[in-house]
């Protein structure tokens, strides 16, 4: 059988670019996928084109992939089929408007803008172009968040009323970070709530908005502790879900912060990072709320199912590590984003301009609950980054 070909360009070659660029390589087939393969022909950094080579070379990129010195000339690139954008959140606007002008689709990282009007002129330029857009919050593509969610829509633990989330990571940000580090700098965006906390919010969301027929966006309640930079250092969201045909009102408990661990011993001694509680029981998800691995579900009749979800490999081990040291990315496994770059090649074979399991309806009422966590709290980030002007020399 011939195979859907997806030709990706890689727009960045930072920490995650090289990380999802090394998942496209294993052959689909190894996690059970038949009929699609993911080739890296194109890489652009805006540092130099030398850059790229080298990042083309370690990724195992195809003979021949070109490598750019600026992101305008991968657009450009007529063999390129999906760019893969991989800059901090304060650049996605501006890298996302290039490629769709240019007509490309386009995946591009978490948190998707810095505020929700720019996600609706993405949204709008990715209509008026007729390509595919995509938000790449992976753990949505992951066999057990498509479990999690089928054991809600299935009734298992009855009508769902609240849904519980951490993602804290334990990163004292004076001890970890230079003040001009994407994680903790306001002129990239930096911050908990639009790295970490919109993880804690995919959980809250995809057990209690993506599972409903008619789900109705939340108002949200916050607080947020603040680093001497001004960004967030941790936050605390609680959401009001309204009632929808399958259930009654639903709160969702969204927290993220640096200072604390929602696994302090790296052995879940601290229990999971997640609950969701319906009136028959819940289902538990464990600790990195980005890449889980474990469920339980626990029963009101008694039922307890411990469940492992290890990544399908071959995989080459991230080096990607926790504030304690505990490795996401155990040796030979793979990191797990093979499962999104999947979703995008279906997509694109199927003709769909959306992700499955994230509509960018759904993208959007996320980014306008973070607009207004950040507007209860005072965080604004520099003009030039919220901005809808395009293009911007940042
Ligand atoms: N899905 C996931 O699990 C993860 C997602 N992320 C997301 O990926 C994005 C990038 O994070 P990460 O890879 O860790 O970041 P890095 O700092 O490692 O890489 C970012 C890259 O963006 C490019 N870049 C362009 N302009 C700038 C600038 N002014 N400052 C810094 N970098 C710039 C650089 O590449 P070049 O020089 O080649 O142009 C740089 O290497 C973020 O949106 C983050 O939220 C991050 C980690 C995990
Ligand atoms: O997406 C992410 O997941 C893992 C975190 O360590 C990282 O900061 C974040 O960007």
């Amino acid at each position: 059988m011939s195979k859907f070909t997806v030709k990706w360009g890689i727009l960045a070659t930072g920490g995650i670019a090289e990380t999802f660029a090394r998942d496209l390589w294993p052959n689909p087939e190894c996690r059970g996928v038949k009929d699609i393969e993911h080739k890296v022909v194109a890489a652009a950094s805006s540092s130099s084109a030398k850059r790229a080579q080298d990042f083309l070379k370690e990724v195992r990129g195809v003979e021949g992939a070109k490598a750019y010195g600026s992101y305008e000339e991968l657009v450009k690139d007529e063999d390129v089929d999906i760019i893969y954008i991989a800059t901090p959140h304060s650049h996605h606007y501006q890298n996302a408007m290039l490629c769709l002008e240019a007509g490309k689709n386009v995946l591009c990282e978490k948190a998707f803008t810095t505020n929700a009007p720019q996600l609706e002129a993405l949204i709008k330029k990715a209509r008026e172009k007729k390509v595919f857009l995509m938000e790449a919050v992976w753990t949505r593509y992951f066999p057990l968040s498509i479990y999690v969610r089928d054991i809600i829509t299935s009734g298992k633990i009855g009508p769902v009323s609240r849904t519980s989330a951490d993602l804290s990571m334990h990163m004292l940000p004076e001890k970890t970070f230079e003040d001009t580090h994407r994680m903790v700098n306001p002129d990239l965006a930096g911050g908990a709530l639009l790295d970490l906390g919109i993880y804690a919010l995919t959980w809250v969301f995809q057990t209690l908005y993506t599972t409903q027929s008619d789900p109705k966006p939340p108002t949200v309640l916050s607080t947020m502790r603040k680093y001497k930079l001004g960004t967030d250092e941790q936050t605390s969201m609680l959401l009001t879900f309204p009632p929808t045909s399958s259930r009654g009102e639903a709160h969702g408990i969204a927290t993220t912060g640096m200072r604390t661990s929602a696994d302090p011993d790296g052995k879940a001694s601290a229990g999971p990072a997640i609950r969701v509680q319906g009136e028959k029981g819940e289902i538990q998800i464990y600790h990195p709320a980005f890449r889980p691995t474990r469920t339980k579900l626990v029963l009101a009749d008694g039922t307890v199912e411990d469940k492992e979800w290890p990544q399908p490999g071959p995989g080459e081990g991230s080096g990607w590590k926790d504030g304690f040291g505990g490795s996401f990315q155990p040796e030979g496994e793979g990191q797990g984003m093979f499962w999104e770059a999947d979703e995008c090649a279906f997509a694109l074979k199927e003709g769909r301009k959306e992700g499955k399991y994230e509509s960018l309806e759904e993208s959007l009422v996320i980014m306008r609950v973070m607009d207004e966590v950040r507007e209860q709290n005072g965080l604004k980030y520099p003009e030039k980054i919220e901005t809808l002007e395009y293009p911007v020399k940042l």
